[in-house]
């Protein structure tokens, strides 16, 4: 197997350093350039991060010293992952594409582009395929941008893909979250507000899980020159809790058609099944989606569950009839893992499988 070398940026945050853990002794990919603001580049890597994992910082990365996000110095890598400030991410990121380096973002600035496919590594990566308009219409040989979603899109569209493949379209979706502190970086929220508390607003958080559903459930064009997106009706609303990591959902699903029932449900989550495992990546969840039954009632709790295939996979349980709309059922997933820097992962593994990189 070839190892590619792959440049990290955004490297010394939240996102940046789960990179760092998931790829330190990664069999595909070795962490050549890290990248990051002007007020850590220049410095040892040990001395730039405050590190706030519970994984010791491997030995390698903390003597590297942080560069600049200019893709000069990152010629090197065949990938680079993102996990940079939405603020100046879209800027950064837009550079490396030109610069002909694959881009597999975590930020939120290209998801609504029109040939920018964003991926849920376990849901539609058969997505993909638009790469090459981007590509076409940029006049670029390798490079392309591919984001993965939001957080908590991510732990609420995989049940939902597995629903829509065994059951067809879904016509309306109320999702309601309780959110980990990981998920605002750091320093994040201060203490003095989430202690003891519930803070019931995640700014722009509601809109993004309400339109980034539509599109990952969605589909390609027939010519691939971009995405149809699903006509499902999201209603999200989303809470900040004192949890470290691990974003929890209270999902309810009402379905197009006939609705199936809660057994039928359980047994498409089971089964369910992604192009990924059929790729045989290395990083893909064996089983994309664990199912908790009524033995065990209060499951998935984010201390306990949130480590399921290393926080690939997602937790669901509590499924059952719904009064209003058909079935509800509780989701949980690792929000730095598949919902952040292991979606990236994953998906440049796929994309090697592709052949796009
Ligand atoms: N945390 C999560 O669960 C999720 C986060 N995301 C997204 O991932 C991205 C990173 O989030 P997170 O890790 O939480 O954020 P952090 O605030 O923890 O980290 C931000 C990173 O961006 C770097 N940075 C800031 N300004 C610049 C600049 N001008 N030039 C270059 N680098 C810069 C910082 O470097 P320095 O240390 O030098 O300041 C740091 O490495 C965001 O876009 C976020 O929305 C997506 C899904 C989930
Ligand atoms: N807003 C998410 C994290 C995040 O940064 O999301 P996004 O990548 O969609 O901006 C959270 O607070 O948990």
């Amino acid at each position: 197997m070839v190892v590619k070398k792959v440049g990290i940026l955004g490297a010394t945050g939240t996102v940046g350093q789960r990179f760092i853990t998931l790829l330190d002794e990664h069999p595909e990919f070795e962490i050549a350039v890290l990248g990051a603001s002007a007020r850590s580049s220049g410095k040892k890597y040990e001395d730039a991060a405050r590190w706030k994992q519970s994984k010791a910082m491997p030995e390698k990365v903390a003597k590297m010293i942080v560069s600049e996000c200019d893709p000069k110095l990152f010629s090197e890598c065949s990938i680079v992952f993102s996990g940079l400030d939405a603020e100046f991410a879209g800027e950064i990121e837009k550079n490396f594409r030109a610069a002909n380096i694959p881009v597999l973002s975590n930020a939120k600035n290209y998801r609504r582009d029109p040939v920018v496919p964003l991926i849920v590594p376990t849901v539609n990566t058969e997505h993909f395929d638009v790469v090459k308009k981007q590509q076409e219409q940029l006049g670029l040989q390798r490079g392309f941008i591919v984001t993965n979603s939001n957080c908590s899109t991510a732990g609420v569209v995989v049940p939902l893909k597995a629903m829509q493949d065994a059951f067809g379209p879904i016509e309306k979706v109320t999702v309601t979250t309780m959110q980990a502190i990981s998920g605002a970086g750091y320093p994040g929220v201060s203490s003095l507000d989430i202690l003891d508390n519930v803070v019931p607003f995640i700014g722009g958080e509601e809109e993004k899980i309400e339109w980034e559903v539509r599109k990952i459930l969605g589909s390609t064009n027939e010519d691939l020159s971009g995405f149809k997106l699903t006509d499902t009706v999201v209603s999200a609303q989303c809470n900040r809790v004192p949890v470290l990591d691990g974003h929890t959902s209270c999902v309810a699903v009402k379905f197009a058609g006939k609705a199936p029932s809660v057994e039928e449900i359980k047994k498409a989550l089971v089964n369910y099944r992604c192009e990924a495992n059929k790729l045989g990546c290395f990083s893909a969840p064996k089983q994309p989606i664990h199912v908790f039954d009524e033995k065990n009632p209060d499951r998935p709790q984010p201390r306990l569950d949130r480590e399921a295939e290393r926080g690939y996979a997602v937790s669901v349980g509590r499924i059952r009839p719904d009064s209003i709309f058909d079935i509800k059922f509780v989701s949980l997933v690792h929000n730095t893992v598949l919902g952040a820097a292991g979606a990236g992962i994953l998906n440049a593994e796929v994309a090697v499988k592709k052949g796009l990189i």
